[in-house]
């Protein structure tokens, strides 16, 4: 396996004290294949990535027991929990090694550099290739992400560009450096209808050819069943629900992955009003005891969900679901 994540626990101290937003995630990924997380704002996705990439604040901490194995490309495994700040092998793993590419292009290109610059200077840290050689490569990796003209428009500025070629030109960014994994945060999220489909098939048809992993974080579970074979869903920082798209998608075995479909848009049924997850997603600071869906879940069950945290139960076909509902014994009755 490529990545494991075992026990992912964040903390941050704040005014109002200790918050853990993320506790005890744990999945894997292969090379080549996409999980997508899916879950609502705050549920705790994009600490789960920044945790990857080590990109948390210095207010965060990480459990002792938190386990994040990445196996390179030279084959080495690296442990990136135990990564010094500033080390080298850290400025290996951002962007040589794990890619990433945001809902706000800006936040990944500096406005002073041309587009072409910005490829070539990391191209130039990740790749070790100079002058004509790199802008040669620049240029090819942004006629790869279809961008139309690319020898005159690597000479250009981000602010000269649409949202959606900017965002094209973010994947070829991060892509420019060969990246064994990529993670996606919401990166079409912004775009419109069109342009983020076409975003999504250029997403799918890189990541075939170049054979790289994808983590796609998104709040909306139609994206993830375009793009992703996996798919893990956060609720208040954990998994509640893990396994492959489709099975879950077909027999949700968590109450709140059934909201989440409930919720997705379909062209069968446009007369209905769009559903929501009823209720407000709880903050770090006031989780539920119990199951901290119970608050919100229309299956809860007396005197069970508020006082005991429900454990992960294997369904076996690689899916797992943390929820009193699918105890063994109970779902055998
Ligand atoms: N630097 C920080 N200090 C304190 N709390 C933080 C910090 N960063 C994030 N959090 C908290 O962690 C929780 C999870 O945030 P996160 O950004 O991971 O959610 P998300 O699922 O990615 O949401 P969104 O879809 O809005 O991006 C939130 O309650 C947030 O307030």
């Amino acid at each position: 396996m490529m990545l494991r994540v075992e026990n992912l626990s964040v903390s941050f101290r704040t005014d109002e004290g200790m918050i853990t937003p993320v506790e005890g995630v744990q999945f894997g990924l292969d090379a080549g294949r996409t999980l997508g997380i899916v879950g609502e704002s705050g549920s705790g996705k994009s600490v789960s990535t920044k945790a990857l990439m080590r990109l948390l604040p210095n207010s965060a901490r990480l459990s002792a027991n938190t386990r994040m194995t990445f196996v390179d490309k030279r084959g080495e495994t690296i442990e990136i929990e135990k990564l010094r700040p500033g080390s080298r092998a850290l400025r290996r793993l951002r962007g040589g090694e794990i890619g990433m590419i945001f809902q706000e292009p800006m936040a990944s290109f500096s406005p002073v550099y041309t587009i072409g610059n910005q490829i070539m200077e990391t191209i130039r840290l990740h790749r070790g290739l100079k002058g004509a050689k790199a802008r040669e490569l620049a240029v090819e990796t942004l006629s790869k992400v279809g961008i139309s003209n690319p020898s005159a428009r690597i000479d250009q500025y981000p602010h000269e560009l649409s949202g959606g070629m900017r965002q094209r030109c973010m994947i070829a960014l991060a892509l420019s450096a060969e990246p064994r994994l990529l993670i996606a945060d919401e990166p079409t999220t912004a775009l419109d209808v069109t342009i983020q489909a076409q975003v999504l098939d250029l997403m799918h048809d890189l990541q075939r050819e170049l054979g790289m992993a994808m983590i796609f974080i998104t709040h909306d579970l139609g994206v993830i069943a375009q793009i992703a074979q996996d798919v893990a869903v956060m609720y208040l920082g954990t998994i509640v629900e893990q396994g492959p798209v489709r099975d879950v998608l077909q027999t949700p075995a968590h109450p709140y992955t059934r909201d989440l479909i409930a919720a997705i848009p379909r062209l069968d049924r446009l007369e209905h009003r769009l559903h929501t997850v009823p209720g407000e997603i709880p903050s770090p600071s006031a989780r539920p005891t119990g199951c901290s869906f119970r608050t919100r879940c229309s299956d809860a069950i007396d005197g069970l969900c508020a006082t005991k945290t429900p454990p992960v139960t294997d369904l076996g076909g690689g899916r797992m679901v943390r929820c009193h509902r699918h105890y063994p014994e109970r779902t055998a009755t």
